[in-house]
């Protein structure tokens, strides 16, 4: 056994996308969960200095077949491409994290000829998600009874998909769009929407190691708490006894809202966890049934 399988043997492995858009929120994720570890240059695999974890850091898109088939314990990926791997029975999702959003859709070059699904059915479609592309195209084409040649090609690209068009490659991509504007430079725009995405912690659906359940669990239960600590903020104000009742209907808090004695009796001091979303709406809220001294306050982390 090498220096290394023998470093790793009996910890419980966790993948993280080694570069790509999740890349940076991840180790953002780990940080919060308190996972230490020092990763020396160039190397995927390190130890973590404070829990019984190996990290491994894998393309994205690799993550749900090493989770799924067992050989690595938890993982961080898109559900884009849990699908695409085919690994949805055998990865179990346990935790949306709230970033990686994006839609995975089909694009077309804006003046051009093609303008609907049907325009584009059996017509040439360039993507990275080959899977969920030929299913997709599957359906169009049965729909439209296409057989044989006259069936909708797709060819895979590993990157730059969005310049397949240009290039004369394709009539149509399916990619994914969070802003917009890699598709707009492009020159294209979006007929349709084939699934929408985002990253999520994974565990195996039949997990080798059965022993690293209770460690499983514990690092879950830690993301959660980074993830929620990211989502709500905490909200707190004073307002006058007898209005408490349309506050807290504004502010009911997550199981529900704090409220505590000031010393001037007619006041009471409310503090409640609200979505970090909507917190601008619920203090415009608030300020016009009375409160004051409207305060929000970061999260730096929770157990909720
Ligand atoms: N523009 C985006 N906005 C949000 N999430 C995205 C975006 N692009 C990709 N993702 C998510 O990140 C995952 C990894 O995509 P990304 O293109 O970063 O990976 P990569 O191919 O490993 O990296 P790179 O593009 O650097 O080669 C995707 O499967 C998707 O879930
Ligand atoms: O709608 P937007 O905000 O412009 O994001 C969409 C782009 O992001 C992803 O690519 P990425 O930039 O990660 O690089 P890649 O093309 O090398 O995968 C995706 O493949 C699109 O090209």
């Amino acid at each position: 056994m090498d220096l290394l399988s023998e470093a790793i043997t009996g910890r419980l492995l966790f993948a993280i996308p080694k570069k790509g858009r999740l890349a940076e929120k991840c180790l953002d994720i780990l940080a919060g969960a308190d996972i230490q570890f020092s990763r020396s240059h160039r190397l995927d695999v390190c130890l973590a200095t404070n829990h019984n974890i190996a990290l491994v850091f894998l393309p994205a898109a690799d993550i749900p077949s090493f989770v799924g088939k067992g050989d690595v314990d938890l993982g961080i990926t898109g559900q884009d491409v849990i699908i695409e791997a085919q690994m949805s029975n055998l990865v179990t999702e346990t935790l949306p994290l709230g970033f990686g959003r994006c839609k995975l859709q089909v694009q077309v070059p804006e003046k051009g000829p093609i303008n609907t699904l049907d325009d584009l059915a059996g017509k040439r479609i360039v993507t990275s998600f080959e899977v969920v592309a030929a299913e997709y195209f599957a359906a169009v084409d049965d729909r439209k009874g296409l057989v044989g040649d006259q069936r909708t090609k797709i060819q895979y690209v590993g990157g730059s998909v969005e310049a397949a068009c240009a290039l004369g490659l394709a009539d149509g991509i399916v990619d994914l769009v969070e802003s917009g504007e890699t598709m707009r430079a492009a020159g294209l725009h979006a007929i349709a929407t084939v699934l929408e995405t985002e990253a999520c912690l994974i565990r195996s659906s039949s997990p080798k190691h059965a022993h690293l359940s209770p460690l499983i669990d514990k690092i879950t239960s830690r993301i959660a708490g980074v993830v929620a600590s990211e989502r709500y903020v905490l909200c707190q104000y004073n307002i006058l006894r007898d209005r408490l009742h349309d506050a807290t209907e504004i502010t009911p808090g997550r199981r529900a809202a704090t409220v505590s004695p000031l010393d001037d009796s007619d006041w009471v001091a409310v503090s409640a966890m609200v979505e970090k979303k909507k917190v601008a709406d619920v203090m415009d809220r608030l300020v016009a049934v009375g409160a004051e001294d409207v305060l929000v306050i970061r999260l730096q982390n929770c157990r909720v």
